[in-house]
């Protein structure tokens, strides 16, 4: 346990420090091969619990500490030991020995030693007290940063509230039924016979009651099923492909919506990105699925003239890069990294891919413009910039009830998304 709590005093260390937990946390299993599936969980457990309730767990740690500790690996230790004094089983005794151990390993000075003992028995002692008072500052209320929540409560005062919640719980596994090889219901059978209980979403994901490793999905590696979100679930039919249509994925990796293309209807399809080691995945999601793309492009998907054919699409899907902001209850250390100011990058580079694929989509074709963001700067707003500057452009209704004004909310369901479906006059 002393192992895994340090090595996540590592990984939340370097998080904090600027770096993405999913990178930080492959880095991680490369440089400790020998870690059993047991430990690997527990670091994980650790890391997006600190990250989840970061807010929460400082503002605690600001309470009980009169300075934090010079030596940031021992705040860190502190955050990790209150996270499972708050949200784990293990017993309050054995956590604190843990620390305390743990903390033997970081720093030779007993002064610290005993600090760290001290800090959490006053937790244990005073816990009601100190999580309420915590509470009293929205940053500890909520675990975002201030400008997240007053921005969200600004752009939707009835919903910031249960949004902010979701973002703090732990997201469910959903299932993608490739159903060009088998049915729903039948899918669910098979899962069911496995010991695996699942429940249908809308429109058509299966959410399993308990996640599972996709070693133990039936059919996985067969290509029956696919692990995405219900909400990202809903991309690939919003785009409204036919057989025989010339489609482009323009930000396609690692390739969830290409996959999801390919099984509703037999189209052409060019995969783009411009991550080459992302484009890997694609390939891999693919050949798992038995599909096909027409040809997979390494580039930019704002500079056509460098790859483009000189073919129209039919069809465009622009998932394109964006804050994050939606998918917070999957990587909790977005809302911590992100800036107020990089929304207004992101536009910029929105913007740019958006005009730039407007040019190659044919007369009468469709464009969804997707991201998995909850700002307007990057949604609403910006789609509203780009009708005033194309007149041939033209916002297509979309027939699902959940999304309101292109904007699905995050919530225990699923994840947060922006859709806008344009026809090109
Ligand atoms: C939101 S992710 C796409 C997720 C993907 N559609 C899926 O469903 O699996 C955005 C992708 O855009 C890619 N990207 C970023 N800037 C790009 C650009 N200028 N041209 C092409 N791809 C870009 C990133 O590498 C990333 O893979």
């Amino acid at each position: 346990m002393i192992k895994t709590q340090l090595i996540a005093v590592s990984v939340v260390s370097k998080v904090l420090a600027g770096s993405s937990l999913t990178a930080v946390l492959l880095e991680c299993w490369q440089q400790h091969a020998t870690l059993s599936g047991q430990q690997k969980g527990a670091i994980q457990d650790f890391s997006y619990g600190v990250l989840r309730f970061y807010g929460q767990l400082s503002e605690i740690l600001a309470i009980l500490l009169s300075k934090p500790p010079q030596d940031k690996k021992i705040y860190y230790l502190l955050l990790i030991s209150l996270y499972q004094l708050l949200y784990s089983k293990l017993p309050a005794y054995t956590i604190v020995n843990q620390a305390v151990a743990a903390s033997r390993t970081l720093t030779r000075s007993i002064k610290i030693q005993g600090l760290v003992n001290a800090v959490l028995r006053n937790f244990i002692r005073q816990k009601e007290m100190l999580l309420a008072k915590a509470a009293e500052k929205e940053v500890g209320l909520y675990s975002h940063p201030q400008w997240w929540i007053d921005k969200l409560r600004a752009q939707y005062p009835h919903h910031f509230h249960a949004v902010l919640n979701a973002d703090n719980k732990r997201p469910p596994m959903t299932l993608r039924v490739n159903q060009s090889k088998i049915n729903i219901a039948a899918y669910k059978q098979l899962l069911a016979n496995s010991g695996m209980e699942s429940r249908l979403i809308w429109p058509e994901a299966l959410m399993l009651n308990k996640p599972v490793g996709v070693e133990k999905l039936p059919g996985f590696n067969d290509g029956l099923v696919s692990i995405q979100d219900a909400g990202a679930q809903l991309a690939a039919p919003l785009l409204d492909v036919q057989q025989g249509m010339r489609v482009l994925d323009a930000c396609a990796a690692p390739g969830g919506k290409s996959g999801h293309l390919l099984e509703l209807a037999d189209i052409s399809l060019t995969v783009l990105d411009n991550n080459k080691s992302r484009l890997i995945q694609v390939k891999q999601n693919l050949e798992r699925l038995q599909k096909r793309a027409a040809c997979i492009v390494c580039a930019d998907a704002a500079h056509p003239d460098v790859w483009w054919d000189g073919k129209l699409f039919d069809r465009i899907l622009a998932d394109v890069p964006c804050s994050s902001s939606g998918v917070v209850c999957r990587h909790p250390d977005i809302k911590w990294l992100r800036r107020e100011s990089d929304l207004q990058k992101f536009s910029v580079q929105q913007q740019a891919i958006l005009h730039a694929l407007w040019q190659i989509l044919a007369r009468n074709g469709k464009l969804l413009y997707a991201t998995c963001s909850i700002f307007p700067e990057e949604n609403k707003l910006l789609i509203k910039q780009f009708l005033q500057q194309h007149s041939d452009a033209r916002i297509e209704p979309l027939s699902e009830p959940k999304i309101q004004d292109g904007q699905l909310l995050p919530d225990i369901q699923h994840d947060g998304f922006f859709y806008t479906r344009l026809h090109k006059r």
